[in-house]
């Protein structure tokens, strides 16, 4: 099985690649660079947010479909914010569910999803089977996580994005994008993410970058044989 592994950076592209053996090749393609790894992993710095990822995703999507090389799997992954007490700085967190934290509108009765609306979807869920495969061999914890175009960077956003989505654990900026480019291709989603800084007050003094992309690097090592013997079919 091929798999697409979709990152927001660089540097976090480049955590995953030293979870595999050999230095692995470039390979362009419309609109995107693949960084391509032997066992059939490619790898995409995708860019920062939910629109440009998707984009790339998109993009990396198409090209592998008119190659006759299809993925079998879209992995969206690099750090990410934590809600304390589930997701401390250091864990991982893989999604039982990709929810957009943002998308719908704001009424002086709250917040609406477009779903409310009429529109498309919020959340999209990765195969279960495969969630807790990944957090039996990984360690990371099962939990929604949200995907925003803005960092919480406040007390109070924190609480709201709480008690809007109870079973959040992580935020990120890129894993809806990623899931809707996927979905557009009826390719299966995972979305692991290792924590860097709490979600709530901006503080960049706490952000511990290098220990998450370290526990990215160990993650990907075990999850190498985890998707080795998944069956795709088993959603
Ligand atoms: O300047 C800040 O205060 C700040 C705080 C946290 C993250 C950023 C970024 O610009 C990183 C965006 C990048 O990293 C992912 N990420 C990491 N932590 C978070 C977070 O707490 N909330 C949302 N995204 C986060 C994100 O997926 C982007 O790829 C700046």
């Amino acid at each position: 099985m091929r798999v697409l592994v979709a990152t927001a950076a660089p540097v976090e592209r480049d955590a995953v690649a030293r979870a595999f053996p050999g230095p692995g090749a470039q390979v362009p393609r419309p609109g995107v660079a693949l960084h391509r790894l032997p066992g059939g992993w490619d790898l995409l710095a995708a860019g920062v947010g939910p629109a440009l990822a998707a984009a790339s995703t998109a993009a990396a999507l198409t090209a592998a479909a008119l190659d006759s090389a299809p993925y079998g799997l879209v992995v969206s992954t690099g750090i990410g914010g934590g809600f304390a007490p589930g997701a401390p700085v250091g864990s991982l967190v893989v999604a039982d569910e990709i929810t957009a934290a943002d998308l719908g509108a704001e009424t002086a009765d709250g917040f609406l999803p477009v779903t409310e609306l009429g529109f498309g979807t919020v959340t999209h869920h990765p195969p279960a089977g495969l969630v807790a495969a990944v957090a039996t061999a990984t360690g990371a914890r099962p939990g929604t996580v949200l995907t925003g175009s803005t960092v919480t960077g406040t007390a109070e956003r924190a609480a709201l994005l709480r008690t809007r989505h109870p079973r959040a654990l992580a935020e990120a900026m890129e894993g809806f994008g990623v899931a809707e480019a996927a979905a557009a291709h009826g390719v299966p989603v995972l979305e692991l993410r290792a924590v860097s800084n709490p979600v709530g007050p901006r503080d960049r003094a706490a952000w511990r970058v290098g220990d998450a992309l370290g526990a990215l690097t160990d993650a990907f090592g075990k999850l190498a044989p985890v998707l080795r013997s998944w069956n795709p079919h088993d959603r």
